[in-house]
C-alpha cells in the first residue's frame, strides 16, 4: 500500500522547545519516510502541534536539526518551509473568510493579483488532485469540510510535497473524516508524504503506514502500522495499559428534570432547525442523542442548556445547567483570560459582590490537579494550554463547580480532541454526575461514544426526535430518517 521509496521526506532530530519555564518539547525525534502517510499520536499536551510548528518554520526549536528531504534546513519562517516542499493545515484555519477561494489561493504568493490566473490555479490543482472547489466562491460561506480543502489546496498551489495536518478529522463528519482520509491515502500512493496528526488509534491503523508516538515531549516510539495493534497503541499513548472499560448500567431513574413538547428553534440565521421535537429526561440518566451533522442536535441542546430560546412549543428545565458545547472557543472559553478566570466565569451571572479571586484561584488550582488539566499554574493563559487540555478545563469547571453537579448536565461531542486517558476520564465523571442525581443528555458526532455512555437513546433526524432501542443498527437507520413517517415530512416541508 505504500510507494515509500527508502528516502526521507522530513525528519526531526533530537527537538527542544521550551516555553517560558515549560518544556514542550524535550529531544524529540521524527522520521517520516517519503512517500508514506506517517501518523503522529499522542496524549493531549505531549507536543504534537508544538512539533508540527517546529517541522513548518513556525517556532525555533530551542536544540535540534530539521531535514526535509535529506536536507539540514533552517527554517526561519513558514515561508522557508513551503520553499522547501513543506505545507501544512492548521487545527484552526487560516483563511480569510470575506475572501473568494482564489484570493485566498493566491495570498501569500508574489507578484501582483491576476484574478484569472489565480482561478486557473485553483481549477488546475482540483484538475491534479480530485479537490474540487469554486475559484470564486466566498470563503467565509464554505461548509467547515470545504473550507479544509481550501487549505489544503493553497499548500498544494504552492508545491507541497510533504503535508502535515494537524487534527484535520476533529471537525469534520464521520462521512467526511472517512473521504479525507481516502484522499490522502491517493495523494501518498500517488508519491506525496503526509504527516497526520490524530487521537483516533484506529485511523492511525487503517490508514497510515508508520506512526510516532509522542509522550511528554518525547518520541515514545515509532513502529510500521503493519506491527501494531490498537492496544498496543493505546499502551504506548498512555504508558501504561489502557485502563478496561467501565462497567455500564444505572439505577432506575428518578424524576422528570427536563421536558420539551413539540419544541421549534431557530438557528441565528433564520432557518427552524428544531422542527417539533418532544423528549424527556429524568434524573440518574444518560440520554444520549443520536445523529448526522445538521440534523437539529446542536440548537435543540443549546435550548435544553439555556442558551437559546424557543420559538414555539414547552420547554421545562431546570434553571441551573451545566453545559459542554462543542466549539470551545468561541462558547466556553476567554482565550487571553487566566485559567481562574475562566473557571469565574461560571456562574458569573448569578453572583453579587466582590468576585473572591483568591479562593477562585485555589479551586482553579484544585481543578486543574483533580482533572489532570496539563498547565503550568491557574495564572497561565487558557490560549497556552493544548487542545484537549482548554477541553479538559471546560470539564472541570462545569461539572466540579460544587460536590454537587447541576441537576442537569449538557454536553456535545465532549471528548472531541481528547486523548484515551482523558476522553476515559469524561465519560467517568457524566456517569458519576448521572449516579449522583444529575439528567445528562450527550451527543457526540461518534455514534459508538453515544451507545458507549447511554442509558436510552433517542435519535434526531430533520429537526424531530424519536425514541429508538440502543441497538447500533435500529439508531443507525433513525439517525438516517430511514423509518421516519414520510406524511409527516411532507406536511412540515409546505
Ligand atoms: N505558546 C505557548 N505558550 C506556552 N505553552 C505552550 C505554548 N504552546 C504549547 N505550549 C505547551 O506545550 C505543551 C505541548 O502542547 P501541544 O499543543 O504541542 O500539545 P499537543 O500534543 O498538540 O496536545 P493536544 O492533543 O491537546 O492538541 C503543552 O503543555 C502546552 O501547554
Amino acid at each position: 500500500m505504500t510507494s515509500a521509496t527508502g528516502r526521507t521526506a522530513l525528519e526531526l532530530r533530537g527537538v527542544t522547545k521550551r516555553f517560558g519555564t515549560a518544556t514542550a518539547l524535550d529531544g524529540a525525534s521524527l522520521v517520516v519516510r517519503a512517500g508514506t502517510l506517517h501518523a503522529v499520536l499522542g496524549e493531549n499536551g505531549a507536543g504534537k502541534t508544538t512539533l508540527m510548528r517546529v517541522a513548518f518554520g513556525m517556532l525555533r526549536p530551542d536544540a535540534g536539526e530539521i531535514l526535509v528531504e535529506g536536507t539540514p534546513r533552517r527554517l526561519t519562517s513558514p515561508a522557508d518551509a513551503i520553499a522547501a516542499g513543506v505545507g501544512m493545515v492548521h487545527q484552526h484555519f487560516t483563511i480569510v473568510p470575506a475572501m473568494t477561494v482564489a484570493e485566498n489561493v493566491a495570498l501569500g504568493g508574489r507578484g501582483r493579483y491576476d484574478a484569472a490566473a489565480a482561478a486557473a490555479r485553483v481549477r488546475a490543482v482540483a484538475e491534479r488532485t480530485g479537490l474540487a472547489l469554486d475559484p470564486a466562491a466566498v470563503a467565509g460561506s464554505l461548509g467547515v469540510a470545504a473550507q479544509q480543502r481550501l487549505e489544503i489546496v493553497k499548500a498544494l498551489a504552492r508545491d507541497a510535497r510533504t503535508l502535515i495536518l494537524d487534527e484535520p478529522t476533529a471537525v469534520l463528519t464521520p462521512a467526511e473524516s472517512r473521504e479525507l482520509l481516502g484522499w490522502l491515502r491517493t495523494f501518498v500512493d500517488d508519491g506525496h508524504t503526509v504527516v497526520l496528526v490524530t487521537h483516533r488509534l484506529r485511523d492511525a491503523l487503517a490508514f497510515a503506514d508508520d506512526v510516532t508516538v509522542l509522550r511528554r515531549g518525547r518520541t515514545a516510539g515509532a513502529l510500521g502500522t503493519a506491527d501494531a495493534t490498537e492496544a498496543r497503541l493505546a499502551e504506548l499513548v498512555l504508558g501504561e495499559p489502557p485502563p478496561p472499560p467501565a462497567p455500564r448500567g444505572a439505577a432506575a431513574p428518578g424524576a422528570v428534570v427536563a421536558r420539551a413538547v413539540g419544541l421549534r428553534v431557530v438557528d441565528a440565521r433564520g432557518v427552524e432547525r428544531v422542527r417539533g421535537a418532544t423528549l424527556e429526561v429524568r434524573a440518574g440518566e444518560i440520554l444520549g442523542l443520536a445523529a448526522v451533522e445538521g440534523a437539529g442536535q446542536h440548537e435543540l441542546l443549546r435550548a435544553l442548556a439555556g442558551r437559546t430560546a424557543a420559538s414555539a412549543g414547552t420547554l421545562e428545565r431546570p434553571e441551573r445547567a451545566g453545559f459542554i458545547p462543542e466549539d470551545r472557543h468561541r462558547d466556553a472559553l476567554l482565550l487571553d483570560a487566566s485559567l481562574t478566570e475562566n473557571v469565574a466565569l461560571h456562574g458569573a451571572g448569578a453572583r453579587r459582590g466582590l468576585v473572591p479571586w483568591r479562593a477562585l484561584g485555589r479551586r482553579t488550582a484544585d481543578l486543574l490537579a483533580r482533572f489532570d488539566v496539563r498547565a503550568p499554574g491557574p495564572r497561565a493563559s487558557a490560549r497556552s494550554l493544548s487542545g484537549g487540555n482548554q477541553q479538559k478545563l471546560v470539564v472541570a469547571r462545569e461539572l466540579a463547580a460544587d460536590a454537587t453537579p447541576p441537576p442537569l448536565l449538557v454536553a456535545e461531542n465532549p471528548t472531541r480532541g481528547l486523548d484515551v486517558r482523558a476522553t476515559a476520564a469524561v465519560h467517568e465523571r457524566l456517569r458519576a454526575a448521572r449516579d449522583a442525581g444529575a439528567a445528562v443528555v450527550v451527543h457526540s458526532t461518534d455514534l459508538d461514544e453515544v451507545l458507549a455512555l447511554a442509558d436510552r437513546v433517542v435519535a434526531m433526524y430533520g429537526g424531530r426526535v424519536t425514541d429508538v432501542p440502543a441497538d447500533r443498527e435500529a439508531v443507525g437507520r433513525a439517525m438516517l430518517g430511514l423509518d421516519a413517517d414520510p406524511q409527516l415530512d411532507r406536511a412540515d416541508r409546505v
